[in-house]
């Protein structure tokens, strides 16, 4: 993930406002689709998307192939991301059902979608305040737009209800989630114009009792290519990073 200390603007562009436009029409139109009343975002809430055996299918992957999570560009501070990440294997036909209807869901190819990933958060671990997109003046941006370009929307599911804690916080756009089990979250990255959002900054909250799984997916602009990708552990600075 993006790691944003800053509001660096990235450019307009008229495909990713496209892709704003349509998505949001198709999720204004859903009666299922919930949008959000904030101004500054664009974002909308389905519950109950996912059905208990769904969320018990998840939470068992995520459990059986989890590791640190990482970041795309290195921090000092070793609490920025503490939670457990896992690649959830895209043609498992468990993975690629919901994968398919997410992507239906928005309207999106399932290309364009990054494999899904599964984040555990055990007590005190959190996600910092971030921006999901990418900065085009980052390092890792030519390798970004080698592998699927921008990240647009951000599809992200709470399984299982959490005792206390770990809400997801958008505090520019000021709005919170609660994690309530097969709600799915759906924001838009990009402002109207196609360029980033930094209105969506958010925080995955600090767990306080209990265990938090989510699962998240991010869409880029156009098809995803696997490439591998340097990435970083919260308070871990790789020697080969550049
Ligand atoms: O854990 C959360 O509530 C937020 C997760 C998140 O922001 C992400 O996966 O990009
Ligand atoms: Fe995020």
């Amino acid at each position: 993930m993006s790691k944003t200390t800053s509001n660096s603007k990235g450019s307009p562009s008229p495909e990713r406002a496209r892709i704003g436009r349509e998505v949001a029409a198709r999720l204004d139109a859903n009666p299922n689709v919930r949008r959000a009343k904030v101004d500054l975002a664009q974002v909308y809430t389905y519950p109950d998307f996912l059905s208990d055996a769904d969320c018990d299918t998840l939470i068992a992957l995520i459990d059986s192939n989890s590791r640190p999570s990482t970041l795309l560009a290195a921090t000092d501070d070793p609490d920025y991301r503490t939670s457990d990440s896992s690649d959830l294997y895209r043609w498992a036909p468990d993975v690629q059902a919901i994968d398919d209807r997410i992507a239906d869901l928005l309207g999106i190819p399932p290309e364009n979608a990054e494999t899904m990933q599964g984040q555990r958060y055990a007590p005190n671990q959190q996600f910092r305040a971030h921006c999901d997109y990418f900065h085009e003046t980052s390092g890792y941006w030519d390798k970004m737009v080698e592998t699927g370009g921008q990240r647009t929307w951000t599809a992200m599911a709470y399984l299982n209800h959490v005792e206390e804690g770990g809400a997801t916080w958008f505090p520019r756009a000021g709005i919170r989630f609660k994690p309530k089990r097969g709600l799915l979250v759906i924001w838009n990255n990009m402002a109207a114009d196609g360029s980033p959002n930094y209105d969506t900054l958010h925080e995955g909250m600090r767990v306080v009792e209990g265990t938090k799984y989510i699962i998240t997916k991010w869409f880029r602009e156009s098809a995803w290519i696997k490439a591998p990708i340097q990435t970083y552990r919260s308070g871990v600075v790789d020697a080969d990073a550049d």
